[in-house]
């Protein structure tokens, strides 16, 4: 279980990324968390790995908050998964998904390239559960496809069996088909270890597939907490309307399709 307890954030700018966010999701729930550009959803999934310091409120996982004192051993169970993957192109893939072991070995270790056989064992089984031969584990990570290369990440994501995996816009830069395929292999691999998955995304259509429960935030709010059956296109327009979306100047939104509608929806 993930608890954010009246969670606020406010950057050093001004800007109120998260507004009193009082949220919990059960161990194995695939959350989606769904909203327009600059909603607070990655500044609220980086709360759960320490990459973000709330101003206020707190995170607690299965009991234990997440602070200073308790973070080095929360992070062994809380994995990510990168909109942009994060890998380290020069090196292989083998290597990459190696790395999710830096959590628990130390950075000498890692950088001698020596693992113990198991673990070595263990990176081949998780390339294969992502759909990946053998003959990529030699391939440098950044000859890969964008698909691949996720495919990647989400194997790395697993070396530590975390209980809690953050995929923070996972599909992002990738085309509809390998972004079902994406999400679908987060899901199974959650599943299989009931762990539970907080994951920001930006389609809809992706949202109501995958997700067991929809989060809707917006201005660091969230505004509709549901099943993906509640979340109605009612709910979408209510959700992004006024919404600017991210290739989109206020003025091209304000004469544009892509700016919903009027209706007022209450969702919360
Ligand atoms: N390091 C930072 N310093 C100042 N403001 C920030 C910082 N990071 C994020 N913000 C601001 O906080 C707000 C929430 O940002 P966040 O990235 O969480 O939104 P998001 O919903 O994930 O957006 P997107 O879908 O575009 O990734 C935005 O107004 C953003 O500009």
């Amino acid at each position: 279980m993930i608890r954010f307890e009246s969670l606020n954030k406010v950057w050093p700018d001004g800007t109120h990324a998260i507004r009193d966010v009082s949220l919990e999701v059960p161990r194995g729930q695939f959350c989606v968390i769904l909203g327009p550009s600059g909603a607070g959803k990655s500044t609220l999934l980086r709360a759960v790995n320490g990459l973000m310091q709330p101003s206020s409120g707190r995170v607690v996982i299965d009991g234990t908050e997440f602070n200073a004192r308790t973070q080095s051993v929360l992070r062994r169970r809380v994995a990510m998964v990168h909109q942009h993957f994060n890998l380290t192109n020069r090196m292989s893939v083998a290597a990459n998904v190696l790395a999710g072991l830096l959590p628990m070995v130390s950075t000498a270790r890692a950088m001698s390239g020596w693992f113990r056989p198991e673990h070595r064992e263990k990176a081949c089984e998780l390339l294969a559960q992502v759909g990946l031969s053998p003959a990529h584990l030699k391939r440098r990570a950044g000859e890969l496809s964008g698909g691949q290369q996720q495919r990647v990440g989400i194997a790395r994501a697993f070396m530590l069996d975390p209980e809690v995996v953050l995929a923070d816009e996972p599909v992002a830069s990738l085309d509809p088909k390998i972004s079902s395929d994406i999400l679908r292999l987060i899901r199974d691999a959650a599943r299989e270890r009931n762990a539970t998955v907080l994951c920001s995304l930006h389609q809809v259509e992706l949202a109501r597939e995958f997700g067991d429960r929809i989060v809707g935030m917006r201005d660091g709010q969230i505004v509709f907490d549901g099943s993906p059956e509640a979340f109605t296109d009612e709910c979408v327009e209510s959700l992004y309307h006024g919404a600017v979306w991210d290739d989109t100047t206020p003025e091209e939104a304000a004469g544009s399709s892509l700016a919903l509608g009027t209706t007022n929806v209450s969702l919360a």
